[in-house]
């Protein structure tokens, strides 16, 4: 098949038609590569060779100035505090309502529902807690209860403070999703959904199996993780300088923080040895400076894994779903690097905040960093 009819297939089969002037989120397709700079986001963005090689090329161009092998020890050890001093310095700047959460995670918002009955969330690694407050503030179940833990503590108490945090709601605690074992706040087994929003890629790869064990024991059989995180060969990836790379797809932000870009194929490993894997998918946008004429290629991943029923076997991974959401209408979180704010900064001052083109970039306030 020839790849414009390809194209023709995908839009067609696409959730919307393609009309630029009410194209929905997910629809906006780039069938005109003429027409690149006519708006400022385009979903299912497909890359070719040329890119790939571009990408190829700033890998190995970081690969020859990684960090220092005398630095990289401070930055594992020390990530938490990396972290509580990313946090001082930000206080609750980070706070923002995603509303794409409920687009793409029906499932944690039918937790909220009135008669949904006893539900246990848990938001991990949940920074200013951008999952607990949208749910507990729309809940109507009076059985609903968020956890929310981070290993910065100075995390923790941004959460605490913030007005909507009610003790009789929720619960925010200090935990290290790599640590030893699940946390004394909590019963084993007792989660019905785990949200996992730009964590995993926080974590050592050393660290990563004693994360997948910890959550294992914390959610209920039949429990579902809810996860976004980067994507290999993401802008952000890319991007980054001389004496940034710790390991490979490995890299260490100005601020000391550390991300991993995944690949959806270790996705699979990591979560597919436990859990059934009902989505793995890829979410490829392009992201337009229509005034200086910049593309910038977002890459994310997503992913929903179900613990089994008690003696039941994870179920075949699904084969790795590259296909793409588009509906995640922003992807900056917390600790995403100073360029690439400034980037998305110059072109969220460019439209209006409201307009639907300028989904997919973050708001002024988000990229304070
Ligand atoms: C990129 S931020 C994302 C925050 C939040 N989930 C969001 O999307 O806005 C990563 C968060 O993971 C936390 N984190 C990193 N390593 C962790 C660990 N081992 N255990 C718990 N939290 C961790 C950091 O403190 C930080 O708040």
């Amino acid at each position: 098949m020839s790849s414009a009819t390809e194209e023709k297939k995908r839009a067609s089969s696409s959730r919307d038609v393609n009309t630029p002037a009410n194209a929905p989120f997910g629809g906006r397709l780039l069938l005109d590569e003429s027409a690149v700079f006519e708006q400022n986001a385009w979903d299912h963005a497909t890359w070719g060779e040329e890119q790939e090689q571009h990408a190829r090329d700033q890998i190995e161009r970081q690969s020859k100035d990684p960090v220092p092998e005398e630095l990289k020890e401070t930055y594992h050890t020390e990530a938490a505090d990396y972290w509580n001093k990313f946090y001082a310095k930000n206080e609750n700047k980070f706070f923002k309502d995603r509303h794409w959460l409920r687009i793409e995670f029906p499932e944690l918002f039918q937790m909220i529902e009135k008669d949904a009955g006893e539900k246990n969330v848990m938001e991990i690694g949940c920074g200013a807690g951008n999952t607990m407050f949208p749910l507990l503030i729309e809940s109507k179940n009076p059985k609903l209860f968020v956890y929310a833990c981070d290993f910065s503590s100075t995390a923790v108490d941004v959460v605490k403070s913030n007005a909507e945090y009610d003790p009789n709601r929720g619960k925010a605690f200090v935990w290290d999703l790599a640590g030893d074992d699940i946390p004394p706040e909590v019963e084993p087994e007792s989660m019905d959904v785990l949200v996992l929003i730009f964590v995993i890629s926080a974590l050592h790869p050393d660290k990563w199996e004693q994360a997948m064990n910890n959550l294992y024991k914390l959610l209920k059989p039949g429990g579902l993780i809810v996860f976004r995180d980067y994507g290999r060969y993401d802008m952000a990836q890319l991007r980054f300088k001389k004496n940034r790379l710790l390991s490979d797809n490995f890299y260490v932000r100005g601020d000391g923080t550390r991300v991993y870009f995944f690949d959806s194929n270790e996705i699979v490993k990591l979560f597919g040895s436990k859990f059934t894997i009902e989505q793995n998918a890829v979410d490829r946008r392009l992201i337009v400076n229509r005034l200086r004429k910049v593309k910038m290629y977002r890459v994310w991943l997503q992913g929903k894994f179900r613990k089994p029923l008690a003696g039941q076997e994870p179920g075949a991974p699904a084969a790795t779903t590259v296909e793409t959401t588009g509906d995640a209408r922003e992807g900056q979180e917390a600790g995403e690097d100073a360029e690439v704010a400034m980037v998305d900064t110059v072109l969220s001052l460019e439209t209006p905040l409201d307009s639907p083109a300028t989904s997919g970039t973050a708001t002024p306030a988000e990229t304070l960093s």
